[in-house]
């Protein structure tokens, strides 16, 4: 689904990604962790083009989209749901779920308005709600519902459980754990380390712009001593 390929990206004059290689394959769940500030969001925003990488490639569902706008690259299927949310503040829930609606790579309508109620509850009851009259955990499950609107084949959700009640939290992991089952591929990045072992079959750590782990959850079961080192657990 995704292959990125010897990412360098740079801010200014400082050299954040040196050389990832990242991919993820079709309806894979992939875990994206790391201390803070070691290049995870500069890596999601190199592949999706909200930053340009020096050097480095990008291939989305088998096209070169090196170098393309952050636009063509969605319109391959990607979704992503921003760490602070992204949703329309003046417009209700069901404007902001509308809005956001349209079919998949090659026609699916899988998700629907409808099914997006039956998968948020909350937003159901809540459809005249303005975007920024809800709790912070209700404009999460909106900002995840926009997403599911566009019936992405690859969801990626950057701290999306960040700040929220262990209710909220628990009711939103619950939901992503669907999206999954669904076979929608999807890149997390959460601080839940011990969900994201339940949850993700595979875990990808980066320490100061380097990969220091790509694998299954088991060897981090395991062996305890390479999230200790690298995510300080
Ligand atoms: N727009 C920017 N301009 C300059 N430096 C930046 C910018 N955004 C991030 N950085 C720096 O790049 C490095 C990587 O940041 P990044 O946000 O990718 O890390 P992260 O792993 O996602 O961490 P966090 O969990 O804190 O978001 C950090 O040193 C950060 O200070």
């Amino acid at each position: 689904m995704i292959v990125a390929k010897g990412i360098h990206t740079f801010y200014g004059n400082s050299h954040i990604l040196h050389g990832v290689d990242f991919s993820v394959a079709k309806g894979e769940t992939v875990a994206l962790m790391g201390r803070n500030g070691m290049g995870k969001s500069t890596l999601l925003k190199s592949i999706l083009g909200l930053v340009s990488p020096k050097q480095g490639s990008v291939t989305i569902a088998g096209t070169d989209m090196t170098g393309a706008q952050t636009h063509a690259i969605m319109r391959k299927g990607i979704a992503y749901v921003p760490e602070g949310r992204g949703i329309f503040p003046n417009l209700n829930v069901r404007e902001n779920l509308v809005m956001a609606a349209r079919p998949g790579i090659g026609g699916r309508r899988d998700w629907t308005y409808e099914r997006v109620l039956d998968t948020f509850p909350r937003l159901a009851e809540r459809l005249d709600n303005m975007g920024n009259h809800l709790s912070g955990g209700e404009q999460q499950m909106l900002s995840i519902g926009r997403a599911l609107m566009t019936n992405p084949d690859l969801l990626i959700l950057d701290e999306a459980t960040e700040g929220l009640a262990p209710l909220i939290r628990r009711e939103i992991w619950h939901t992503i754990r669907t999206i999954k089952d669904s076979g929608i591929a999807s890149i997390i990045v959460d601080k839940n380390v011990h969900v994201l072992l339940g949850l993700a079959e595979r875990h990808v750590i980066l320490v100061k712009g380097r990969i220091v782990y790509d694998g299954g959850p088991q060897a981090l079961k395991d062996d305890p001593e390479i999230l200790k080192r690298h995510i300080g657990l």
